[in-house]
């Protein structure tokens, strides 16, 4: 589904990435780890087609990356909701700009909003939602395109520590029911380990993947799984990876 082939990125004499080789298939979620300023972002701005790669080329579903398109949504760590826009309209706000006919995204758009739990908050203004909210409905917005893939930029990291949790939780359910192909910028290995199929860890800038681990832990999976020592394993082990003789 996604093929990064010796991906090089370069900004003027900064090189962010060096020789990425990387492939997610279909229906996994693969997070991606690593130190502030190791080109985690660059890479995923790379597959959304924001920018263009120095060296080598980005597949998806079999073609080469152009420029970006609605089969791969971004969620980024602000929602950045249109804020004179209620729920509703900033939700279908991409179907309604694509020209779709209001049947053909009004019952797609009524189920996302149940499965992100804004059932009820249609015609609030984002001003009325906590951030934690503001961000259900960014979730909403992306897939409401039904996306290929979801590309999600450290989503969660403006939040406080328990709406944080309660965001995974709730995209552990999501992505149980919806299987959409994901990759995640992290820098929380807790986080990381809980949603992923597959932590890629990458080295300092210029970014490298230095260890691609598949987590075989059980799925569905809930918050429990943070203190069972199966996922402590991985954490320790990802910890020795990004922090090697501490
Ligand atoms: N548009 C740009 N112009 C110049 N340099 C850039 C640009 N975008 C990123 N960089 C540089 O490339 C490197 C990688 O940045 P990137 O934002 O991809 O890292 P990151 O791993 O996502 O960092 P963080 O975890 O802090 O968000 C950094 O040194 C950054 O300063």
């Amino acid at each position: 589904m996604i093929d990064f082939h010796g991906v090089t990125k370069r900004y003027g004499p900064v090189q962010a990435l060096d020789g990425i080789d990387l492939r997610i298939e279909e229906a996994e979620f693969v997070a991606l780890l690593g130190p502030s300023g190791c080109g985690k972002s660059t890479l995923l701005n790379l597959l959304a087609g924001f920018e263009a790669p120095s060296e080598g080329g980005i597949g998806f579903a079999g073609a080469a990356i152009g420029r970006p398109g609605p089969d791969r949504a971004v969620v980024f760590q602000d929602a950045a909701l249109l804020p004179w826009l209620s729920v509703q309209d900033n939700v279908t706000f991409g179907p309604r700009m694509r020209g779709d006919a209001p049947a053909g995204y009004a019952a797609r758009t009524a189920e996302l909003l149940g499965l992100v739990g804004l059932q009820g908050f249609e015609d609030a203004l984002p001003s009325q939602l906590s951030g934690g909210m503001r961000q259900r409905v960014g979730l909403a917005r992306a897939l409401v395109m039904q996306p290929r893939a979801l590309l999600m930029d450290e989503p969660f990291g403006a939040l406080d520590a328990q709406t944080r949790l309660a965001m995974q939780q709730l995209l552990l359910d999501v992505w149980q029911t919806l299987r959409t192909t994901v990759l995640f910028v992290t820098h929380d290995i807790d986080e990381a380990i809980l949603l992923a199929d597959r932590v890629c860890v990458m080295t300092a800038r210029p970014g490298r993947i230095l260890r691609d681990i598949p987590i075989d832990l059980p799925r569905p999976r809930s918050l429990a799984l943070l203190t069972q020592p199966g996922f402590v394993a991985y954490k320790a082990d990802i910890m020795q990876a990004l922090h090697p003789g501490r």
